[in-house]
């Protein structure tokens, strides 16, 4: 038997309460003792701390594929690990393995089939890039952009990408840059973000939102209009980026950060002068979801972990939110 330490829901915030500390707590728990045929023992080495988990503090997510996280349970989400013991034919000790389903606890005894194991190679060793660049906000960056964004190289397009100094956003404008736009705008929350989205992974320009007036500042970055929209976040961001939209534009709507913390449906509701744009400039906005296209993953690891190793695309290590803590036995 083991003794572990786990986080456990310890209360909701309400579907329109900003989530605070007090909601988790950190407790002790035993593991095993026996390991049943078909499961390994994992060390948890990387968590992530992503926005959907927002939605699963509520009784109710508000999206079919969420299921809630219940009180005095331990959480879970994306995870990368190491194998400690295994009675399964396709892992043994050592191998690394992740999960959108890994439970935030020291070591956890799971399923082989909830786990993929990964090549630490295709990385460098960085293992914690398959929960970022490299992982689910990876693809959902390059499967988003392609999928849905319609660039063309040598369409002289510019690409405006919001909560764009976050892990999906800081991949989804250097894909831009890559598969032929002529600019890629940044829109983020601070002035040091906006250094790094230009100095580091190559955006044309960048808008802090904290600071002046978004529309004004998009006019300037955005001399020609915007064609593509790799939107994050939602509400009056969005909707000034939609106002300065070409003709037969497209938005990627990937996700709506901004409306989490209320109670609205998912997509929350536009606005009419921005449900009119839509109309009237003809342009396309369809919910996308990187869940939707699992047969596309292996293939999208791939190219991403190369584009990460050449350096065509850089990570932003100090961007994201990952717990970086190693937690040990
Ligand atoms: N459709 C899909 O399949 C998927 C969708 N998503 C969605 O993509 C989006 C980005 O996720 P991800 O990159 O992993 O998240 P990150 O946590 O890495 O980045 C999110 C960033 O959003 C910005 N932000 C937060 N609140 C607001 C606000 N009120 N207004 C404007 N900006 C805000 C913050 O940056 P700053 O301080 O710079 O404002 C924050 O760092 C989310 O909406 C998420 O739900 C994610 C994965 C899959
Ligand atoms: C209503 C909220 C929409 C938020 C959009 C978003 O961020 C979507 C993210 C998902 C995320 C889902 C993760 C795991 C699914 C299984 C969890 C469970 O309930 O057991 C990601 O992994 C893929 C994105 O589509």
């Amino acid at each position: 038997m083991l003794l572990v330490q786990r986080v456990v829901l310890n209360s909701r915030p309400g579907t329109d309460g900003e989530p605070v500390p007090g909601h988790f707590r950190v407790e002790e728990a035993i593991v095993g003792p026996f390991l049943k045929e078909g499961q390994v023992l994992v060390r948890t080495l990387f968590l992530s701390v992503d926005p959907y988990m927002r939605c699963r503090m509520n009784e109710d997510t508000g999206a079919e594929y969420l299921a809630p996280w219940g009180l005095s349970e331990c959480v879970d989400g994306g995870g990368v690990g190491v194998v400690e013991l295994s009675r399964c034919d396709g892992l043994s000790v050592d191998d690394m393995v992740t999960s959108f389903n890994w439970h935030w606890q020291t070591q956890c005894l799971m399923d082989e089939k909830l786990l993929q194991k990964v090549e630490p190679q295709l990385v460098d060793g960085h293992i914690s890039y398959f929960l970022g660049a490299v992982g689910m906000p990876g693809l959902t960056a390059l499967l988003g952009v392609r999928e849905k964004g319609h660039v063309t190289d040598g369409a002289n397009q510019t690409m405006v990408v919001s909560g764009a100094a976050g892990a999906c956003g800081s991949v989804a404008g250097q894909i831009g840059r890559v598969d032929g736009c002529t600019r890629v705008v940044g829109i983020c929350g601070s002035d040091e973000k906006c250094r790094v989205l230009v100095e580091d992974l190559g955006f044309s320009a960048a808008v802090n939102y904290r600071q002046g007036d978004v529309a004004t500042a998009l006019k300037e970055s955005c001399p020609n209009g915007v064609d593509v929209y790799f939107d994050n976040v939602g509400g009056p961001i969005s909707d000034a980026v939609i106002a300065q939209m070409n003709n037969d534009g497209h938005v990627i709507l990937c996700g709506q950060i901004s409306q989490y913390n209320k109670d609205v449906p998912y997509p929350p509701p536009l606005c009419d002068e921005t449900r009119e744009a839509l109309k009237s400039k003809n342009i396309t906005r369809e919910r996308f979801t990187v869940l939707n296209y699992m047969e596309k993953h292996e293939a999208g690891i791939i190219q991403l972990s190369q584009w990460v190793r050449e350096g065509q695309i850089k990570v932003g290590g100090n961007l994201r939110q990952i717990i970086q803590r190693c937690w040990r036995r």
